[in-house]
């Protein structure tokens, strides 16, 4: 069964829609699109999938009630909009469900609460305990009092999050676009769509610009961020247009709309999910070749003979990425040295770790039990 067959099959599925979808040119909030939206929605949940909605417009939502044109730059003022503007949007959400015979319950996140197992769990059981009572939550992060060092930044990586939390089988990213393209259309007209695609490369994520109005955070180059952690979580991600009629409808049905990022094939264990996607990255480990084939192909653990360089001031127990010399993302884990450590270790085996560093070092960098692959 190919990747579009078996969206058909899909039951529980996370639909991420961005500002530029949820707002005319004029910035303010285009009601009909959200009437089809949870028309949509409602309609499938009807079908009986279980349906959570991950929706940004906070801000643009407060910008329009404030009557203000641009997003300001001092952080409380923006807090202040999203404050007022996530009320605005859950009231006219709250209206279209109502309308159409469903109950919604809202979900405000921040990176805290995936970073502890314990939160990530919390968030998790939260989420099923409302699709189980047959609600849609409605998802944004909680921008009233989110600051950098709590942010996740962007909702297309909020939705990876989340789909991952509650093991969904599909993340549908709608847009003001029909997909990824091989260049943004906005700077390269000439370029075409990509139907699928099968693996995040340094090659795939050249192509992806950033965002293509105002209002729009991240643009492509996070909804690639968020197609690889769906991958390999074992969530088949779609990016569609939503301004198209039926979108959702049209994706669940297996029809050849947008851009299909195939899920890989197993889906991961609740742990493994959170130490790979969950847990904030404190840095970057680069391998040779021969490492990265071992790794990629037997789930081989990483040893510190195939590394070449890292990057960060990671301590022991934090989650890294592990990268190629050309800079692809193979593989998160937790790493068993510190970065100063492993610096003196790096390229050398294990039997010549006693000559380099006192005390005891474990034989691996990054043992295959706490290591999730990327590829
Ligand atoms: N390779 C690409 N293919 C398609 N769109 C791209 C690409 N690179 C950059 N973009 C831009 O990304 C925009 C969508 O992202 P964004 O503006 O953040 O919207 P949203 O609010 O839906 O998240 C597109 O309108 C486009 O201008
Ligand atoms: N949380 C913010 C949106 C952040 C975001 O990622 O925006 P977008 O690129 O439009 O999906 C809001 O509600 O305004």
């Amino acid at each position: 069964m190919n990747a579009r067959e078996r969206l058909r099959e899909a039951r529980r599925v996370v639909v991420k829609v961005g500002t530029s979808t949820l707002t005319h040119d004029t910035g303010k909030l285009d009601l009909r699109r959200i009437d089809h939206l949870v028309r949509e929605l409602s309609d499938l949940r009807n079908q009986g999938k279980e349906m959570v909605l991950v929706s940004s417009g906070a801000i643009a939502a407060g910008l329009g009630r404030l009557g203000l044109d641009k997003k300001p730059q001092s952080i409380p003022k923006k807090q202040a909009i999203a404050a007022i503007g996530q009320g605005v949007l859950m009231h006219i959400y709250e209206k279209f469900f109502a309308e159409y015979g469903q109950i919604m319950g809202q979900v405000l996140l921040t990176k805290e609460n995936s970073v502890r197992h314990n939160q990530y769990i919390h968030s998790r059981n939260s989420l099923l305990a409302q699709l189980s009572m047959g609600a849609i939550p409605v998802i944004n992060e909680n921008d009233a009092v989110s600051v950098d060092e709590i942010k996740i930044g962007d909702n297309d990586n909020l939705s990876a999050m989340v789909a991952t939390l509650v093991d969904a089988d599909a993340l549908i990213i709608l847009s003001d676009i029909e997909g990824m393209y091989t260049a943004n259309p906005a700077q390269h007209p000439e370029a075409k769509l990509i139907p699928e695609i099968h693996e995040i490369t340094p090659d795939i994520q050249n192509l992806a610009g950033g965002a293509g109005s105002a209002l729009g955070t991240g643009g492509m180059m996070t909804k690639i961020q968020a197609a690889q952690v769906a991958m390999s979580a074992g969530v088949t991600m779609v990016i569609a247009s939503g301004g198209r009629e039926d979108v959702i409808r049209s994706v669940l049905a297996g029809e050849a709309v947008g851009t299909v990022f195939p899920a890989r094939e197993s889906h991961l264990k609740v742990r493994k999910s959170w130490l790979a996607f969950g847990k904030r990255l404190a840095g970057e480990i680069i391998v040779d070749d021969g490492c990265a084939a071992a790794m990629r192909s037997n789930g081989s653990s990483l040893l510190a003979a195939g590394v070449v360089d890292c990057d960060g001031a990671f301590h022991r127990g934090n989650t890294v990425r592990v990268l190629t010399e050309g800079q692809q993302e193979i593989a998160r884990g937790i790493v068993n040295y510190d970065a100063e450590t492993l610096h003196k270790l790096l390229g050398h085996k294990s039997g010549e770790f006693s000559h380099l560093v006192s005390g005891e070092v474990p034989e691996e960098v990054i043992h295959r039990d706490n290591m999730v692959l990327m590829v």
